[in-house]
């Protein structure tokens, strides 16, 4: 579905992704892991278009999209969301993921449609009439993914999705991913709370700084000492 190949990104003399190459099959859910300041959320800039590689290829569905406009990777079906969310403050629930839906179709009726349905598949009825400025963070981050859902797509690339909420809150998530990943979307994930990751994600990379040190199932990862040396030896994985 995506395929990233000897991925690169120089920040002048900093190398935040070096030569990274990984793929994610249709219907996975793909978790992104390393400590902080590894490169994950610059390959997901890349993947979306927010930053231009330095040099290596992304690929959707086998077509090349690299350095294309956020808003044209968008349109072929790779939504995100943010580590900091962010939403139009002043607009409801509602008003947000409709504006998620016009920026996939111009046509009002079939965008409101598209948000019913991704109200729905959220489950996030309970507050589609507050405003986007009142909510908590756990409201925010089910916002957020509702946001990026109501543009359809294919791929969802989700940044630290369970970053700031109570273990009820990461339960729920977890669930809502699972969920989303089942009615459809090929998922990528980065996040820092392991046991939710390993619970979620068929397959995982891991990153340290900007190389990539390791990949497989959770199993395999979590059994890698290099692994275990460079990450899953901090108290993240709790
Ligand atoms: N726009 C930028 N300009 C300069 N350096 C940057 C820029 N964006 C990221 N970096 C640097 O690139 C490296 C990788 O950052 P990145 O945000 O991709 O890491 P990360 O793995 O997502 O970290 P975290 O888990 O803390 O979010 C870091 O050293 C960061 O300071």
């Amino acid at each position: 579905m995506i395929k990233v190949e000897k991925l690169t990104k120089q920040f002048g003399g900093l190398k935040a992704v070096s030569d990274v190459s990984f793929e994610v099959k249709e219907g996975q859910i793909l978790g992104l892991i390393g400590p902080n300041g590894a490169g994950k959320t610059t390959c997901f800039n890349m993947i979306a278009g927010a930053l231009p590689p330095s040099s290596g290829t992304v690929f959707f569905k086998g077509q090349e999209i690299t350095g294309l406009k956020p808003n044209k990777i968008c349109h072929l079906g790779i939504a995100r969301t943010f580590q900091i969310v962010k939403p139009l403050k002043k607009l409801t629930v509602k008003e947000n993921i409709l504006v998620g839906a016009l920026s996939k179709s111009k046509d009002i009726k079939e965008a409101r449609k598209k948000a019913e349905e991704v109200i729905q598949l959220t489950e996030i009825e309970d507050i589609t009439d507050l405003k986007a400025s009142d909510l908590s963070i756990g409201n925010l981050k089910r916002l957020e993914m509702a946001r990026a859902l109501a543009t359809s797509p294919e791929v969802l690339l989700l940044d630290e999705p369970l970053g700031g909420l109570t273990t009820k809150e990461v339960e729920n998530a977890v669930k809502m991913t699972r969920k989303i990943n089942q009615s459809g979307v090929t998922i990528i994930i980065i996040e820092h709370i392991m046991k939710a990751l390993m619970s979620m994600a068929d397959y995982i990379v891991v990153l340290q700084n900007g190389i990539k040190i390791s990949e497989g199932t959770p199993k395999e990862v979590s059994a890698d000492p290099e692994v275990i040396k460079a990450y899953l030896g901090e108290d993240a994985y709790a």
